[in-house]
């Protein structure tokens, strides 16, 4: 049903990607000192329209709206549209042939005595998604620009609907099961829940009859080493493997080149390719679909995105976020008993969030054990009256102790550029949270009060985790979103808003 044209990815659009010192998560997130006004709920709804406020911020920041046009509103609804539009496979082979959908109960459900009078139709099943239903992206009507957190497209912060297109299976795919060949790969950082994906693409494909199905070692890298060899799955291969953390497959930062891939996947007959990864994986999985297009190669690419940080513009959450927060307060707690048996006790945690704080955030506030925590999107000063050590001091002075927690992109103009970047190009970012332990040291000794200073990176222990069972259930339906993309289609990539859907997805009855 759907192929792309133009996949759009998290790095090749900034729309995706949640940039540092963005304006509006500034005004959100300006909480540094205490989370009084702020509650979970509050922030989640925020969240959500700073999150689609983006697309239209990037909008009107090109002065692409004439508001005093009168059709403005139908005019950005259609560049919205066509922007997130779908395209169908036949946009590229006009004459691929469709078939009934080998995801429904008549195919699936063994002659028995209960059905001696025939299969129950799948016309009676209603669990197919139609190819028209959309979601609705925007919760939150704002009446007003003033209204506490509105974000809007024109002066009078009108509504404008913006819809996307809704996951599930459909009634007609256009791969024959025994003629695919699917590959999984999985790119960039761990993150908790990546088995459960692979899990339930695999256990997807079979229930829809395909079998032959792949891993491919240590991401990208798997498609060009060749002492790596692509690993067989199956139900049986996959059945306990979301009850241990990492990666079955392994995963990898750099690799070879998309045209190499592209060679590697033609050799291997493999006209599937499910890539679970970050903006990097995407651009690349971008880039492998733009390859097979031109080749003419009729492959289904489709990414589900991960990234433990959570900043992909228009979903509400990554998988693996929600256990790493979960996660994360076990650091903050033990920060908090540190600091709060000591005397003069301050806990430092580091979490991760390359360019993000939402792992930061969301762990501080759900902890409550937390004074200070700083995010990437907050700029702040460590010295001077206003600084966090001056602060740091007033909370020994009044509370005997402190817990600071810090997202690994926080304050990276406070530290020394390291010019470095890692196999996939990017950016090594300076240690932060060793700087503000050294530094909350020195400044402590220098004004002589004595301050007992804890340090937890509890970073890789965090990735390392299991999924928890919010995230367990996000993946299984990632999982099984993904295949009904990609037997409907030819060539294409999951956009974020499909997963946004998630929670409307049919599952099938087994
Ligand atoms: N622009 C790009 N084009 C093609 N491949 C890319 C691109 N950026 C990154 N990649 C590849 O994607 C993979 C994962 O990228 P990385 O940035 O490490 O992780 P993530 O996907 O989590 O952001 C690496 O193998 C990398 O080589
Ligand atoms: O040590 P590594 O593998 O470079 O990973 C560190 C990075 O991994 C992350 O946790 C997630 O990054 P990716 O989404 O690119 O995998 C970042 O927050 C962090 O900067
Ligand atoms: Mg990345």
């Amino acid at each position: 049903m759907e192929t792309l044209s133009h996949a759009i990815t998290p790095s090749s659009s900034p729309k995706f990607t949640l940039p540092r010192n963005d304006n509006v998560s500034r005004r959100l997130l300006r909480y540094r000192h205490g989370f009084s006004s702020l509650n979970l709920r509050t922030l989640r709804s925020q969240r959500r329209s700073r999150v689609f406020s983006k697309v239209e911020c990037s909008q009107s920041s090109n002065n692409n709206i004439d508001f005093s046009d009168p059709d403005w509103k139908s005019k950005f609804q259609q560049d919205f549209e066509k922007r997130f539009n779908i395209p169908h496979i036949t946009d590229i082979f006009p004459d691929a042939h469709s078939f009934p959908s080998t995801f429904c109960l008549r195919m699936r459900t063994p002659v028995t005595e209960d059905f001696a009078e025939g299969y129950p139709s799948d016309e009676e099943w209603h669990g197919y998604i139609n190819n028209k239903d959309r979601v609705l992206l925007k919760v939150i009507h704002y009446s007003s620009p003033t209204s506490a957190g509105a974000e809007c497209i024109d002066p009078n912060c009108s509504w404008v609907e913006q819809w996307v297109h809704r996951a599930g299976p459909r009634e007609k795919i256009y791969f024959k099961p025994e003629e695919v060949k699917a590959a999984i790969v999985t790119c960039g950082g761990l993150c908790p829940g990546l088995n459960d994906v692979i899990r339930q693409i695999v256990i997807t494909l079979e229930i829809y009859g395909v079998k032959n199905i792949v891993g491919i070692p240590f991401g990208y890298r798997g498609f060009s080493d060749k002492d790596l060899s692509e690993m067989p799955l199956s139900r049986k291969v996959v059945q306990n493997i979301h009850l241990s953390g990492g990666s079955l497959l392994g995963v990898s930062r750099g690799g070879p080149p998309v045209s190499e891939i592209v060679t590697r996947m033609e050799e291997r007959g493999i006209n599937m390719l499910f890539v679970l990864g970050g903006n990097g994986t995407h651009a690349g999985a971008n880039a492998i679909h733009n390859e097979c297009r031109k080749r003419k190669l009729k492959v289904a690419v489709v990414g589900v995105p991960k990234t433990i940080d959570n900043d992909i513009l228009l979903m509400d959450k990554t998988f693996g976020f929600d256990t790493a927060v979960e996660e994360a307060q076990r650091a903050i707690n033990s920060a908090y008993i540190e600091a709060h048996s000591a005397y003069h006790g301050i806990g430092i945690v580091k979490l991760m969030g390359r360019s993000s704080g939402f792992i930061a955030m969301q762990s501080s506030l759900a902890s409550g054990q937390v004074d200070i925590c700083l995010i990437p999107e907050v700029p702040f000063h460590l010295h001077g009256p206003h600084g966090v050590l001056r602060h740091l001091k007033y909370l020994i002075e009044t509370k005997g102790s402190a817990v600071v927690c810090v997202a690994e992109g926080a304050g990276q103009n406070l530290v020394e550029k390291t010019n470095a970047t890692d196999a996939s190009g990017n950016i090594v970012l300076g240690d932060f949270g060793v700087h503000i332990q050294q530094e909350t040291k020195k400044y402590f000794k220098e004004i002589g009060i004595p301050a007992d200073v804890k340090y937890i990176d509890p970073t890789y222990m965090i990735r390392a985790c299991r999924a928890n069972a919010s995230d367990g259930i996000l993946c299984t339906v990632l999982g099984q979103n993904a295949l009904t993309r990609s037997l409907l289609k030819c060539s294409s990539m999951s956009r974020p808003w499909h997963i946004l859907a998630y929670r409307v997805v049919q599952v099938c009855p087994s």
